[in-house]
């Protein structure tokens, strides 16, 4: 596991936007081979879709060979709730890129079979090919997507109940009451994720850094899903100053200093 220190939020989206560029264009993904890139909600990447929708509207990246699976999406919110995560995503991202619409895939969370909606979504990942780079966020407790703790390693794209320390730390959405936040979720599994050929975590902030502290020096435990990304030889977390401030000083000098 790789970790990228850079000092405050806007240098983190700055990074984490130029290595989504740098991974699309050196690609040349093509209508035969595009690329896949697995993509998050939450405030954390807002900063990212901002600074990747001006490099597109510049012309220093398309999205036109670009195919997009979304992790996670709640159940039983109408699509166009503004705080859907299909809302979101085409607030912050689709509607000003060259995306095309029919590259986009965000799970249905009013399907009227969520299952079959889930092993749907597990098909056509792998009919595009696989995720070429995922992109998360991560929960306070250590949750990638909407895996809780306690979700299994390998788990696949399937229905979650949330855990009261999500539905606590989403109501700010929702009018800051967590009964209105809903209680279920569709979400890509944790081996979704772990599949993919590269993973890019974001982070920041002091709130995430317990979690951030038990994802690269904790053990691998389903009671820290994002924990699993120590098990694979391409996974990167691009977090800011104080996210680090659980860390180990060595630990925090030893990244650090790879930087240089
Ligand atoms: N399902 C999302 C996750 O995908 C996201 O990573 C997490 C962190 O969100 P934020 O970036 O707002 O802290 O929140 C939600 O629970």
């Amino acid at each position: 596991m790789h970790v990228i220190i850079e000092n405050n939020y806007d240098a983190l989206s700055r990074w984490a936007a130029d290595h989504v560029i740098r991974r699309i264009n050196a690609s040349h993904p093509s209508a035969d081979h595009p690329f896949v890139l697995g993509l998050p909600t939450g405030s954390t990447p807002e900063g990212m879709y901002a600074l990747l929708v001006k490099a597109c509207q510049k012309g220093e990246v398309s999205f036109r060979h670009v195919v997009t699976f979304n992790m996670d999406e709640y159940v039983g919110l109408a699509e166009d709730h503004p705080q859907s995560y299909h809302s979101f995503m085409f607030t912050h991202l689709f509607n000003h890129i060259d995306c095309p619409r029919e590259n986009i895939h965000i799970l249905n969370g009013n399907a009227p079979d969520l299952q079959a909606e889930c092993e749907a979504y597990e098909r056509a990942i792998t009919q595009a090919g696989g995720i070429d780079l995922f992109i998360g966020g991560l929960g306070v407790d250590g949750h990638i997507a909407f895996n809780e703790p306690g979700s299994s390693l390998r788990s696949r794209t399937r229905v979650m109940t949330l855990n009261d320390d999500t539905r606590i730390a989403n109501s700010r959405f929702f009018d800051g009451d967590a009964s209105l936040t809903p209680g279920q979720a569709l979400t890509v599994g944790v081996g979704t994720v772990t599949d993919a050929r590269e993973v890019m975590i974001l982070c920041n902030g002091h709130h995430k850094a317990r979690a951030l502290q038990a994802v690269v020096e904790g053990p691998v435990t389903q009671m820290c899903p994002a924990s699993a990304l120590q098990l694979h030889n391409n996974a990167l977390i691009v977090c800011d100053e104080q996210a680090t401030d659980e860390l180990k000083v060595s630990t925090y000098r030893y990244y650090r200093s790879l930087q240089k």
